[in-house]
């Protein structure tokens, strides 16, 4: 199996990829990942969705709410944090901007006076450090080994603000392999309208079949001030018939919008 997942090597999203696919391809955005999927170029897309300590990963969701893809599988993975310079004297950190933010405590107690970039991915940071002493990387501390070209040496380790910290990845596929089967459902739902009670009476066909939300998160759609499309994960397959009848009830709701079923799926834990 083939998989994209953003670059270069050395990100988390590969360590996670390598986890379903035998060989990996590299993407400089998820937007560009959940293209690729969307127009068949490739088999697996794997992208990056939320962060315990940080929270979602938006272009994610927004990728996913306008594309045609299906989710075949969620990755949750740990995310233990290193910082890897050439030295100790080192003016700027540059790393993925949720990887700055796992870390902010950290920096501010130890490098207060150090400035943050934010780059495509934390291996992009570590890559500039490996060029440049002026710059030190945050990410996985393997990138510091010989096998991603060595020169860089391990700082701290585990530098993220909590020990649990975690992210999860979502597996793309083309949407004509989405599947009904397995212990999770991803939808998204755009009301295109507003008006009082709206999110609730989207949310109770879900309680009253007894099926728990895993998660619900809002993004603007884009189109007017205030207008929001609503990604809701919920614990239960679309092969049931209660999961089924719940996302009609809520099609029925929005019949002036849409519902997108990304489809059912499990999770694979992958520790490294
Ligand atoms: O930059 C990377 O290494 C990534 O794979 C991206 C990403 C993210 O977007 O959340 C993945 C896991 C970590 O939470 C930090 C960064």
């Amino acid at each position: 199996m083939k998989a994209i997942t953003l670059g270069p090597e050395g990100t988390y999203s590969h360590r996670a990829a390598r986890a379903i696919a035998d060989e990996v391809t590299f993407a400089e955005s998820v937007t560009d990942i959940v293209e690729a999927v969307a127009e068949g170029r490739v088999e697996r897309g794997v992208v990056p969705i939320e962060n315990s300590i940080e929270g979602s990963v938006t272009e994610s969701l927004d990728a996913l709410a306008t594309h045609d893809v299906a989710v075949v599988r969620e990755i949750v993975t740990p995310i233990r944090h290193a910082l890897l310079a050439q030295g100790e004297d080192f003016e700027v950190v540059a790393s993925h901007a949720q990887a700055l933010a796992q870390c902010r405590s950290y920096l501010e107690d130890n490098y207060p006076h150090v400035a943050r970039e934010a780059v495509a991915s934390t291996a992009r940071g570590v890559e500039q450090a490996r060029e440049d002493p002026s710059v030190a990387g945050i990410g996985h501390p393997d990138n510091a080994s010989e096998e991603y070209g060595g020169g860089l040496r391990v700082l701290a380790e585990n530098i993220q603000d909590r020990t649990s910290n975690a992210t999860r990845f979502v597996v793309v596929a083309p949407e004509t392999e989405r599947s009904d089967a397995g212990g999770k459902t991803s939808l998204v739902v755009y009301p295109n309208t507003n008006y009082p009670g709206l999110l609730l009476r989207l949310l109770e066909p879900f309680a009253e079949r007894d099926i728990n939300l895993t998660r619900v998160e809002s993004r603007p759609s884009g189109e007017r001030l205030g207008d929001y499309v609503f990604h809701v994960d919920v614990a239960a397959g679309l092969y049931e018939e209660r999961t089924r009848e719940a996302v009609e009830v809520v099609e029925g709701i929005v019949e002036d919008g849409w519902v997108r079923r990304l489809g059912s799926y499990d999770t694979r834990h992958v520790l490294y």
